[in-house]
């Protein structure tokens, strides 16, 4: 591993539609988002394991030696192919002093990060001994990605410190991305990591993570959408906290209680997936007003049907009620019950600043400032998007670069 060690940074995302029925087979969107999380890895002191994450509030390290003999003592399948099993999952949360029950953020986030460490090791060589630090512009639990951001970074970094992948920095590149085959390995093992923290996830959010781009994903595969508009995006997080692995859940209970309910519901979000799909790709790379009345319906039939599934929330309605009152479409984006929505703007419409100041109900401003930002999802193919605004050659999917410990990113580690 590179003494002066490396960063490692992925994108959020945001799921234009599919979200939830991708995870029983049918077909979602998703873009790769300008907000990232970075991962730092740098070579452990003494045969220490070290990982801060400053996110979750979770600082911890391990002697290197103790890891190594949990690691025999389990002797457990490792296979990536497999989900971790829930026996494997409960001795590393003793391990780790985890409660059984436990779904507090930090609690995922060490959990995923001892499992993914032990896995990656007994597959390609020893523990090593690293000293990570985690921090992002993503908010967490939000629906943009935030744990297959994470997920993702852990995989490249301990793939990369265990000698499974490379460095793909060349001498005086500042950034650089690994080969086709590294990234699918890495995918696979950040897939791991989401099925720790998400329990029964589709794998869009790591792909989406990993390649980065607007891509279609459907039980598996993954097809990068062929060059369709950038589309402007009104995010605004409605700061209600909830928990994917939970929504999903109660999605599948549903499922199972009244198939021949949700069955025509999933359908119906597959279709619109494809409808949207080809409707996005037939439009000229600077599409005007009238291209839009179409996606614009395609967002409240899919917000009612997530309505429907049970993954809305107030908070939600309200976001789609003050929006409508300003000629604007929302949904949920994500595991939806809080968390964020996309709002689609036309071009030329840059409502924020007066939804801010006359939205909501009673004149209240709606959008509290720092909930709402514009962003644009960038479908052209990262080659053709403008410059980032920090020195990722390719900004929209998951990147290298060493440690510039004097010149870090704008969104640097803390302390
Ligand atoms: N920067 C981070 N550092 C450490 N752990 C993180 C970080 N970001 C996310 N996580 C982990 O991911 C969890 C959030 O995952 P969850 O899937 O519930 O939300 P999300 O990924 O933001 O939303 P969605 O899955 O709907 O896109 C956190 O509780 C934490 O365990
Ligand atoms: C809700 C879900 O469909 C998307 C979460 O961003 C879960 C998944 O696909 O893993
Ligand atoms: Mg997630």
């Amino acid at each position: 591993m590179a003494e002066r060690g490396l960063v490692v940074s992925a994108p959020g995302k945001v799921i234009l539609h599919g979200e939830h029925a991708v995870v029983h087979g049918k077909a979602a969107l998703a873009v790769a988002l300008g907000l990232r999380t970075f991962l730092c890895l740098r070579p452990g002191g003494e045969g220490r394991l070290r990982v801060r994450l400053p996110g979750v509030g979770a600082l911890r390290s391990w002697e290197r030696p103790g890891l190594s003999a949990l690691r025999e003592r389990l002797g457990a399948d490792f296979d990536e192919s497999k989900p971790p099993s829930a026996e494997l999952l409960e001795a590393l949360k003793e391990f780790a002093g985890i409660p059984a029950e436990a779904s507090a953020p930090d609690s995922l986030a060490i959990l995923a990060f001892l499992y993914m460490c032990l896995a990656i090791s007994a597959k390609y060589g020893d523990v090593p001994s690293v000293d990570i630090v985690v921090w992002s512009e993503l908010p967490t639990g939000a629906g943009l990605g935030s744990s297959a951001a994470y997920a993702v970074c852990l995989a490249a970094a301990l793939l990369h410190a265990c000698g499974a992948i490379s460095c793909p920095l060349k001498d005086g590149e500042i950034t650089a991305r690994w080969t086709e085959e590294e990234m699918t390995l890495i995918n696979t093992w950040a897939f791991q990591g989401e099925r720790v923290i998400h329990g029964n996830p589709s794998g869009v959010d790591n792909a989406v993570g990993t390649w980065g781009g607007a891509l279609r994903f459907q039980s598996g595969e993954i097809k990068a959408l062929k060059r369709v508009p950038t589309l402007r995006i009104l995010l605004t997080n409605t700061k209600v906290p909830r928990s994917t692995k939970v929504l999903v859940a109660g999605v599948k209970e549903k499922i199972l209680k009244f198939p021949a309910i949700m069955n025509p519901v999933l359908d119906s979000i597959d279709a619109i997936s494809q409808e949207c799909q080809s409707v996005l790709e037939a439009m000229p790379a600077n599409p005007s007003p009238e291209h839009y009345p179409v996606l614009e319906e395609l967002f409240d039939i899919n917000q009612h049907h997530l309505n429907v599934i049970g993954v809305g929330h107030p908070s939600l309605d309200r976001l789609c009620r003050v929006t409508a009152s300003h000629g604007l479409h929302s949904k949920l984006t994500g595991a939806g019950g809080g968390g964020c929505g996309i709002t689609l703007l036309r071009p030329g419409q840059c409502p924020s600043a007066r939804l801010a100041r006359h939205g909501g109900e009673r004149g209240r401003p709606f959008l509290p400032p720092g909930t709402a930002w514009l962003t644009s999802c960038p479908f052209l193919p990262p080659s053709r998007q403008t410059p980032p605004r920090r020195p990722w050659k390719q900004p929209s999917e998951i990147c290298a670069r060493a440690d510039l410990s004097a010149g870090r990113p704008t969104s640097g580690p803390p302390g």
